[in-house]
């Protein structure tokens, strides 16, 4: 018998909009719950009471990716919330493998979870200052030492100079896992999508700029997400 998962969301098939897999067709599965409140979270509603989450077991979400993309998907990414609160999540794992689909998670590698290193592509996002959240550096060591180092992507959201050193103490203490770059969203609520899209593409210049001209940052690749970019802030895409 499964355990249940909290589902806020199972949406796609669609392009994963960020990091190490960009442009990756992917399915969604957005679980419920997170440790974290970050000032700018895209998705508070899984944490903050305004999105009512579903109990619904491995074999009820596979019937989900199923419906809405019948024999067309090869690829599923969990993100939340944190995946990392819920054990169960290793069941869906399971199935999902069994059918040889591939797997990528969204994390900030507060917890740890045993079906974590079953995972194809593990992106670990560290929040930066503006996020009002602090890393516990042991706590993501541990996460991060789990895993092989070709598994993994470290992805940090940058708002400003303050966050961008933040993003170079990370990938100085963690120099061997691929590095990424991401623009912040500022308004992740507006519906004025036009002035959002220019918006994203300055502060996008702007962190190419620095990153540039930092002889420190050689090895990193800079990133917007492509999704807000073309969808804006709907869900669910
Ligand atoms: C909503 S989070 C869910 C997964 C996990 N809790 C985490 O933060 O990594 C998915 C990704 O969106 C990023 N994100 C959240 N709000 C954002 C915003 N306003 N602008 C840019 N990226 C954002 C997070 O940093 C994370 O990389
Ligand atoms: N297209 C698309 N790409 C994404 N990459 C990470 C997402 C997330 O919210 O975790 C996300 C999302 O919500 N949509
Ligand atoms: S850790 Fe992720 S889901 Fe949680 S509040 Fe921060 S951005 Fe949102
Ligand atoms: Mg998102």
């Amino acid at each position: 018998m499964s355990s249940v998962i909290p589902v806020l969301e199972v949406f796609g098939p669609t392009i994963q909009g960020e990091g190490a897999v960009i442009g990756q067709k992917t399915m969604f599965v957005r679980t419920g719950g997170c440790d974290y409140r970050c000032s700018w979270c895209d998705s508070a509603f899984t944490w903050d009471g305004t999105g009512k989450s579903e109990a619904l077991t491995a074999e009820e979400i596979i019937e989900r990716l199923d419906t809405l993309a019948p024999a067309s998907y090869g690829h599923v990414t969990i993100s939340g919330g944190n995946p990392l609160l819920h054990k169960g999540i290793g069941q869906l794992v399971n199935l999902l493998q069994a059918r040889g689909i591939q797997t990528a998670v969204e994390t900030q590698g507060t917890f740890w979870q045993d079906w974590l290193k079953q995972i194809d592509a593990v992106t670990i996002s560290p929040k930066p200052p503006s996020s009002g959240m602090k890393t516990n550096w042991e706590t993501l060591n541990k996460c991060l030492t789990q895993l092989d180092t070709r598994q993994v992507s470290l992805k940090v959201v940058v708002f400003n100079k303050t966050d961008y050193r933040f993003a170079k103490e990370v990938h100085h203490r963690f120099p061997a896992y691929e590095f990424y770059l991401q623009v912040g969203n500022e308004d992740p609520t507006t519906a004025d999508q036009q002035k959002l899209m220019q918006d994203l593409l300055q502060q996008y210049e702007q962190l190419i700029d620095w990153t540039m001209n930092d002889k420190e940052m050689n090895r990193v690749r800079v990133l917007p997400q492509l999704h807000t970019l073309l969808w804006g802030n709907k869900r669910g895409v």
